[in-house]
């Protein structure tokens, strides 16, 4: 079963304060950041409170990520070898960000690969998540969620895509002023049909607009009704929202539960297809009641 990644919350690695209230938080997930939320004068001492952090904090139950700085820039491999080799046994995953070919995967893969080896840590353990941020990243998004078995997700990146195909927005995460529709469907429809065909998961980016709790409901609703599997929070006071919308509401997960127990009691009575509540269920609405029910499940229904 994958992990719950309704929430997946940034901390930047330079900042004590925050990664201290992270622990206390209700994110799914929480990515100490060593990248875009670093100064690029604080990346050696970002680096050592992150790792810091991972070997002295409990983070209880949180699938806990690094966010290392991309392929092509001089830290990956600092980032990478020091946080894995001195805290690997306290990472779930190591997101890469910026990832533009199937390529930056398979390296990412392989010095995991290593340091597992040289540090006998459990081979294949940790998992990597890919940003999806421009649109050469894009149009190789389905070779890169097939790279590795260790590829866990793949995440949009709203920011830097907008500013690498020309969105004329300043807002991380918005909708252009005065435009109607949606401006991404195209872009998570890709995500998340390359995301499924790997049987991986799809994680929207964050939204910018702190403070802004509708404009942020109708972001993580468009992309919740997409398929998406969860969204980032940059602030602590947008975990409850992005929580909310990427659970079943609690009369869905009873809908779903209980359309499972008809199933099952039709499948038991040799048929394949029953009616229930009007509709007919089949083993496609069984698959999504599934879901449905793993989704309230994690969300503490039961
Ligand atoms: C926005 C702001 C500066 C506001 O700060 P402020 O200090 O004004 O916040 P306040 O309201 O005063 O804080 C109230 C209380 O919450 C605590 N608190 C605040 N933030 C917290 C937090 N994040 N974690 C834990 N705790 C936190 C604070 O300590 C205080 O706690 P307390 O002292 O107890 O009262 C701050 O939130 C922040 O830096 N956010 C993270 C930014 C970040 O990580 N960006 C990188 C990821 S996006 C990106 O990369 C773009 C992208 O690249 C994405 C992609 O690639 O997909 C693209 O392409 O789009
Ligand atoms: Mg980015």
């Amino acid at each position: 079963m994958s992990r719950s990644r309704r929430t997946c919350h940034a901390v930047p690695g330079s900042n004590e304060r925050f990664i201290a209230k992270a622990v206390g938080l209700d994110a799914d997930e929480i990515f100490l950041d060593l990248e875009d939320a670093v100064a690029p004068n604080e990346k050696d001492s970002a680096r050592d409170r992150v790792i810091e952090a991972l070997r002295s904090t409990d983070f209880g139950d949180k699938t806990v990520v690094v966010r290392v700085n991309g392929t092509d820039t001089p830290h990956f491999y600092k980032d990478l070898i020091a946080v894995v080799e001195q805290a690997g046994d306290r990472l779930d995953a190591i997101m890469v960000p910026k990832v533009r070919t199937p390529g930056d995967v398979e390296m990412t893969a392989k010095l995991l690969t290593q340091i597992e080896l040289a540090k006998g840590f459990e081979a294949g353990r940790i998992g990597i998540e890919a940003q999806i941020e421009d649109a050469t990243g894009l149009v190789a998004c389905e070779a890169i969620a097939l790279a590795s078995p260790r590829m866990e997700t793949l995440i949009f990146g709203p920011g830097d895509y907008s500013a690498s195909v020309g969105i004329p927005i300043t807002t991380i995460g918005a909708a252009p002023d005065g435009y109607p529709g949606d401006h991404l469907n195209y872009v998570y429809s890709r995500l998340v049909v390359a995301a499924r065909a790997a049987g991986i998961q799809a994680i929207d980016g964050p939204y910018g607009r702190v403070g802004d709790d509708d404009g942020l409901r109708e972001r993580a609703q468009l992309a919740r009704a997409l398929g998406m599997d969860g969204k980032w929070t940059i602030h602590p006071g947008q975990i409850a929202i992005v929580n909310e919308v990427f659970s079943p509401e609690r009369e869905q997960w009873e809908r779903a539960e209980a359309m499972l127990a008809a199933y099952r009691e039709a499948h038991a009575a040799g048929s394949g297809a029953a009616m229930y509540d009007g509709e007919m269920i089949d083993e496609a609405n069984r698959k999504m009641a599934e879901r449905i029910a793993q989704a309230g499940r994690a969300a503490g229904y039961e």
